[in-house]
């Protein structure tokens, strides 16, 4: 597995450099890697959580259950449409959240745990959204007018890749060294990539492949036989609907547009994918201490 995803960061890393570096309009061929990276591994991590949620809760998902995604879903499309802006800035959040909890699997659950994953995440998303700010606002225009975003303070990102290294250096006794230096050696590569190209790197191969197969390892300990169909069906209903509903709107849409579009929809199916993973996380630490005083 460790080996798969190796291989798969490194041609991730060839492809950006190949596409971002090379003077020319690359743009189509941007979006087109990150169709396809969404649709192998962006959208299938979050495919499953049906599974992970009999995991967790030890009972099989019933209606209620897919209501519940639903209306968290449904609720949250009603705050983008009355309260766009807060609705952004839960969606920058909840996804700080989420992307730095993937950082932190194998170390301690304690208290700085919340904070370091807010860091992490935050420092990686600052690193995305600024390194091609002009880009990032022209996807956010619809919702915040230009003027209406200062620039970034891009002070912001040492400082917290500093207090990242100060919670490691309290909270773990393992080297943390490695962890650290991927923050600056991608977090330099990441930054000089356009805003597309350098999202698409990071969610697909440092978050969404790292999850998607820690899950699909935790599903075959269980059931030695599933294999990739188990992430096939509600990827291709996430697909489908998204599909559809960005075909529908590309004849009024810009590109900047239609991708601010494709965010928003992919929020709502986050956020309670954001919820199941809390839970699935919980229940990975629980596991490993009860392994850990065994032994
Ligand atoms: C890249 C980008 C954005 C942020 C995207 C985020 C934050 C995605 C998070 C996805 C998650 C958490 C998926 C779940 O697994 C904006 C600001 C919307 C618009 C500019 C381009």
């Amino acid at each position: 597995m460790k080996s798969i995803e190796n291989s798969s960061k490194i041609l991730a890393l060839i492809l950006a450099t190949s596409m971002s570096f090379i003077p020319g309009d690359f743009e189509f061929y941007h979006y087109l890697w990150f169709a396809i990276v969404m649709g192998l591994v962006g959208i299938p991590h979050g495919a499953v959580d049906h599974i992970l949620f009999q995991k967790t809760s030890g009972t099989k998902p019933q209606l209620s259950f897919f209501l519940k995604y639903l209306t968290i879903g449904l609720i949250y499309l009603l705050t983008w449409i009355f309260l766009p802006q807060f609705s952004l800035f839960i969606f920058l959040l909840i996804s700080m959240y989420h992307f730095g909890q993937g950082h932190w699997i194998g170390k301690p659950k304690n208290n700085l745990a919340t904070p370091f994953y807010l860091i992490v995440g935050g420092f990686y998303l600052s690193i995305i959204l600024s390194g091609d700010f002009a880009a990032t606002k022209v996807v956010l225009a619809p919702i915040l007018t230009l003027n209406e975003i200062p620039d970034f303070p891009l002070w912001l990102i040492p400082v917290l890749l500093w207090v990242t290294a100060w919670i490691l250096d309290q909270t773990c006794n393992k080297s943390n060294g490695p962890l650290l230096f991927e923050m600056i050696w991608l977090g330099i590569f990441l930054y000089q990539l356009p805003l597309i190209v350098s999202f698409t790197t990071y969610f697909g191969f440092w978050h969404s492949l790292p999850n998607l197969l820690n899950i699909y390892k935790d599903i075959r300990k269980e059931n030695p036989k599933a294999d990739y169909s188990v992430f096939i069906p509600f990827s291709f209903l996430s697909l489908f609907g998204i599909g559809i509903i960005l075909l529908v709107s590309h004849t009024w849409f810009t590109t900047a547009q239609l991708t601010l579009l494709f965010f928003v929809l992919v929020s709502l199916i986050s956020a309670p994918h954001i919820w199941i993973m809390e839970k699935f996380f919980q229940r990975q630490k629980m596991q490993r201490a009860i392994k850990s005083q065994e032994v």
